[in-house]
C-alpha cells in the first residue's frame, strides 16, 4: 500500500510504491526498498512497511452500514483540502471537498496534471505533500492526525499507478507477513505457509493470476498488467474499508481490465467503498461508480454520475468544464 522512496537507497526517481516516510514525522521513515539493498535494512523496512500495508487482513468485528436513521454510514469526508509540494511550497490541492459514505463507489476524473494522484497519495499520507488548510475526517477521526501506519490499520489502501518491484522477497511471503501483522494487531493466531496457501489460492483465481506469480519476487520482471492484477491480490488479501484505485486500468489489456473490474467488484460490500482515478469510461463501464468527480487545478468542480464521463469520452474536457 503506501509506499514511497527508500532512504535506504541513493536514489529517488522510482515510481511511488515500496517506501514510507511519515509525514507527520519527517525524521521517522516506514520504507519497503524498492531497490537493492542490504538485506538487513531491507528485511527491517519490510517487517516495518507490512505494519503500514496490513490494511484490514482480516475481518473485523462488523457493524452496521447503516446509520440510525438507515441512512450509509459517513465514511470519508473531505473539506477545502489544501496541499503544497513539501519541498517546493508549490500548491497543487487547492480547495477539494468530497464526500463519501460507506459502500459508495466513487471515480475522479480529470486532465493529466489536475491533482488526481496528489489527492490520493496526500489522504494516505505521503510525505512528499504538506497540507496547508482544510480538514480530513475517516470513520469520524480526523485523517490528516493519523500516521500513514494507522490509516492503513483504519482499512485505506492504496494501489498506485505505478507499482514497484521489492528484489529478493517472493510475493507469498510478502502477503503472508502482511496478513500476519494484521492478525496480530487483532489478537488473531498467525497463519503459517501452508494455512496462508488455503487462504490466498482462492484469491488467485479472483485475478485470475497463476499460481507461479506468488514464488516470484513482489513484482520483479512483471508486466505492467500482472503488477495491476497484483495490486487487486494484494487488496483482496489484504482487504480495506476505503480502497483508492489509481489508474487501475492504465496499460491493461481488455481480458485483464475485465478480470481486475471483477475482482474489484467482487470485494465490494454495502460497507466497503471505492475511489479510484481513471482517464477512461472503459473502467467505469466494468466498476459502476455512483459518483463521478471532476478535478481541475486541485479542486473538484463537477459531480454528477456516469454520464459525466460518457460526454467526456465523446467531446473531451471543454464540454465539461469552466
Ligand atoms: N512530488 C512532486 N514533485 C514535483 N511536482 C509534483 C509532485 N507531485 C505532484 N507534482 C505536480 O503536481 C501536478 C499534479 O500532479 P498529479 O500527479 O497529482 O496529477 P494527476 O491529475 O494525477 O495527473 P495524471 O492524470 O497525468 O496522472 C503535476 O503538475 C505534477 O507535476
Amino acid at each position: 500500500m503506501a509506499l514511497f522512496n527508500s532512504p535506504c537507497s541513493s536514489s529517488s526517481s522510482i515510481s511511488p510504491l515500496l517506501s514510507f516516510k511519515s509525514s507527520a514525522s519527517n525524521s521517522q521513515s516506514v520504507v519497503v526498498s524498492a531497490f537493492p539493498v542490504r538485506n538487513r535494512c531491507r528485511f527491517i523496512n519490510i517487517r516495518r512497511c507490512l505494519g503500514v500495508r496490513s490494511a484490514v487482513a482480516v475481518e473485523s468485528p462488523s457493524s452496521s452500514a447503516t446509520d440510525s436513521g438507515g441512512f450509509p454510514k459517513l465514511l470519508l469526508e473531505v473539506k477545502e483540502l489544501s496541499a503544497v509540494i513539501s519541498e517546493s511550497k508549490q500548491p497543487i490541492l487547492k480547495g477539494v471537498n468530497l464526500t463519501i459514505h460507506e459502500g459508495e463507489v466513487h471515480a475522479v476524473m480529470g486532465k493529466n496534471g489536475s491533482g488526481k494522484s496528489t489527492f490520493a497519495k496526500v489522504l494516505v499520507g505521503h510525505p512528499d505533500y504538506e497540507i496547508t488548510g482544510g480538514s480530513v475526517t475517516y470513520k469520524g477521526e480526523n485523517l490528516l492526525e493519523m500516521e500513514p501506519e494507522e490509516r492503513a490499520a483504519a482499512g485505506l489502501f492504496m494501489s498506485f499507478q505505478s507499482p514497484v518491484e521489492i528484489p529478493g522477497v517472493s510475493n507469498i511471503d510478502f502477503l503472508n507477513m502482511a496478513y500476519n501483522a494484521r492478525r496480530r494487531k487483532l489478537g488473531l493466531p498467525e497463519l503459517g505457509p501452508i494455512e496462508f496457501y488455503g487462504y490466498i489460492a482462492p484469491k488467485l483465481e479472483l485475478v485470475n493470476m497463476k499460481v507461479d506469480f506468488l514464488n516470484r519476487n513482489v513484482n520483479e520482471g512483471f508486466s505492467g498488467g500482472e503488477r495491476k492484477r497484483n495490486e487487486i491480490l494484494q487488496l483482496a488479501v489484504l482487504g480495506a474499508e476505503l480502497a483508492i484505485l489509481d489508474e487501475i486500468d492504465s496499460g491493461l489489456d481488455v481480458d485483464a481490465l475485465r478480470d481486475v473490474a471483477n475482482a474489484v467488484n467482487g470485494l465490494l460490500t454495502p460497507k466497503n467503498s471505492v475511489l479510484m482515478i481513471t482517464h477512461y469510461l472503459r473502467l467505469l463501464e466494468f466498476i459502476k461508480p455512483a459518483f463521478v468527480h471532476i478535478m481541475e487545478d486541485g479542486k473538484i468542480v463537477k459531480t454528477g454520475d456516469i454520464s459525466i464521463a460518457k460526454v467526456l469520452e465523446k467531446e473531451g474536457y471543454k464540454a465539461i468544464s469552466g
